[in-house]
C-alpha cells in the first residue's frame, strides 16, 4: 500500500473579479472560479523523494497545502498513512514534517534553541532522540553557529537551516519542503541537499518536494511529477522525463545575414545572438540536415552544431511552460495519463 495515496484532487477558489472590481461593483461585486489544480492523482511510497515541478501557478503549492491538511479538497480524497490529513491535522501533524520556503514556522522572537525546545516539548519528543537530532543538525546543518540568536535576525541560509531543524525535531515519517533552497547561496543549498538525502537514507523519511531549482532535481529526486496549470503532465523517472521531451533538439547555425528569415515549418527560433540562432526542432518532424539544406538555399551558413537536449534544459521549459509541454500536452498525450505515455516510451525504449 503506498504511503501516500493521492485520488482525483481539485481545489478551486472563489476569487472576486479584478476586471469587474471598480466603485459601480462594489455593492454587487462579480466571482469567478480558479481551479488550481483538477483532478491530480499520484501515489507515493515509504522512502521515495519526489519533485513536485512546474511553472509559476501551476498548482504545487495548493497541492502541499492540501496534503498537509492545511487546505480542504473541492474533490478527490487524500490518505496518507491511512490518515485523512484535513479530517485529522493533529494526528496528521505528528507524522509529517513542513517547510514553506518563504514562510518561517518559527517564534520570531526566540533564540532558535528556544524554538527547537518548545517544539520538542509540544512533541513530545524523548530526550534522547532529541539529543540525536540536535547531533544529526549539527553535523550536516551547522546549526550551532547560530542556534543562541533570535530567529528575526537569521539570514536567510540561516533561518531555512533552522526551519528544516525544526520540521524534523519530531522525527516525521514524511517531509514536505515548498521550495527549500529558494534564494540561498550555493554552499547552504547544498548542505540542505545533503541533509535532506542523509535523511531520507538513514531515516526512511520520505520527502515530497517543490522547487525552482534544477540541482535540487538533479541532486535529490528519484522521481518527478510535473504538474501545469493544474493537471499532472508527467509522473516518472528523470531520466523518462528526458526521453519523453527528449524529441526536441536545438540547431545552432551561424548566418552572417543578420535579416535573414528562418521562419520554417517544425522549427522555433528560440534566441538570436549576433550572427548566431538557436533553432529548435522535432527530430521526429524534421532532421537537421534538411533545415541546414533549407537555409542554404537562401542564405550563406558559416558553421552549424547541433545540440542534445540537457535534461536542465528540459526542466527549464517546463518551468518557463514553453511551446514543447503545451504540444505534448495537447498532441501526444491525447487525454492518455502522462505516466503511461513515459511508461510505454520506456518499455519501448525509444532512444534519446
Ligand atoms: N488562496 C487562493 N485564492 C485564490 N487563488 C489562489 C489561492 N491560492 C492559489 N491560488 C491560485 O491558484 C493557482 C495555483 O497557485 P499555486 O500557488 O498553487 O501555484 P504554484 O505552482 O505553487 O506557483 P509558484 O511556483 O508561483 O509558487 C494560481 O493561479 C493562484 O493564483
Amino acid at each position: 500500500m503506498p504511503l501516500i495515496d493521492v485520488r482525483h484532487i481539485a481545489k478551486s477558489f472563489k476569487v472576486q473579479d479584478v476586471k469587474n472590481s471598480g466603485f459601480k461593483n462594489f455593492f454587487n461585486p462579480s466571482y469567478r472560479i480558479e481551479n488550481a489544480v483538477k483532478d491530480i492523482s499520484f501515489q507515493v511510497n515509504r522512502g521515495e523523494i519526489v519533485g513536485y515541478i512546474g511553472p509559476n501557478g501551476a498548482g504545487k503549492s495548493t497541492t502541499i497545502k492540501m496534503l498537509t491538511g492545511i487546505l480542504v479538497p473541492s474533490e478527490g480524497e487524500i490518505v496518507i498513512n491511512g490518515i485523512i490529513p484535513h479530517r485529522n491535522r493533529k494526528e496528521h501533524a505528528k507524522q509529517i514534517g513542513v517547510v514553506f520556503g518563504q514562510r518561517s514556522q518559527l517564534w520570531w522572537e526566540l533564540p532558535v534553541a528556544d524554538s527547537l525546545n518548545l517544539l520538542r516539548h509540544i512533541y513530545k519528543v524523548s530526550e534522547k532522540d532529541f539529543k540525536r537530532n540536535m547531533e544529526l543538525f549539527q553535523e550536516i546543518l551547522s546549526i550551532n553557529e547560530f542556534i543562541q540568536t533570535p530567529v528575526r535576525q537569521l539570514s536567510l541560509g540561516q533561518r531555512m537551516r533552522a526551519d528544516i531543524a525544526a520540521s524534523l525535531i519530531h522525527n516525521p515519517r514524511i517531509l514536505f519542503l515548498d521550495e527549500p533552497t529558494i534564494d540561498l547561496d550555493i554552499v547552504v543549498k547544498e548542505k540542505i541537499r545533503d541533509f535532506i538525502k542523509t535523511i531520507n537514507e538513514e531515516q526512511k523519511v520520505t520527502v515530497i518536494l517543490t522547487t525552482h531549482d534544477v540541482g535540487d532535481i538533479e541532486k535529490l529526486c528519484d522521481r518527478t511529477v510535473v504538474i501545469d496549470h493544474g493537471e499532472l503532465i508527467f509522473d516518472g523517472k528523470l531520466e523518462q522525463m528526458k526521453s519523453y521531451y527528449g524529441n526536441y533538439r536545438t540547431l545552432i547555425v551561424d548566418i552572417p545575414d543578420l535579416q535573414a528569415d528562418l521562419t520554417m515549418k517544425s522549427v522555433e527560433v528560440m534566441k538570436i545572438e549576433g550572427t548566431k540562432r538557436w533553432l529548435r526542432f522535432n527530430k521526429e518532424e524534421i532532421s537537421p540536415s534538411v533545415i541546414v539544406s533549407q537555409i542554404m538555399s537562401k542564405y550563406e551558413i558559416d558553421d552549424f552544431t547541433v545540440e542534445e537536449q540537457q535534461i536542465e534544459a528540459v526542466i527549464k521549459q517546463i518551468y518557463e511552460d514553453s511551446v514543447n509541454v503545451k504540444k505534448l500536452r495537447s498532441e501526444e498525450r491525447g487525454g492518455e495519463p502522462a505516466m503511461t505515455k513515459a511508461v510505454q516510451d520506456e518499455k519501448r525504449s525509444v532512444s534519446v
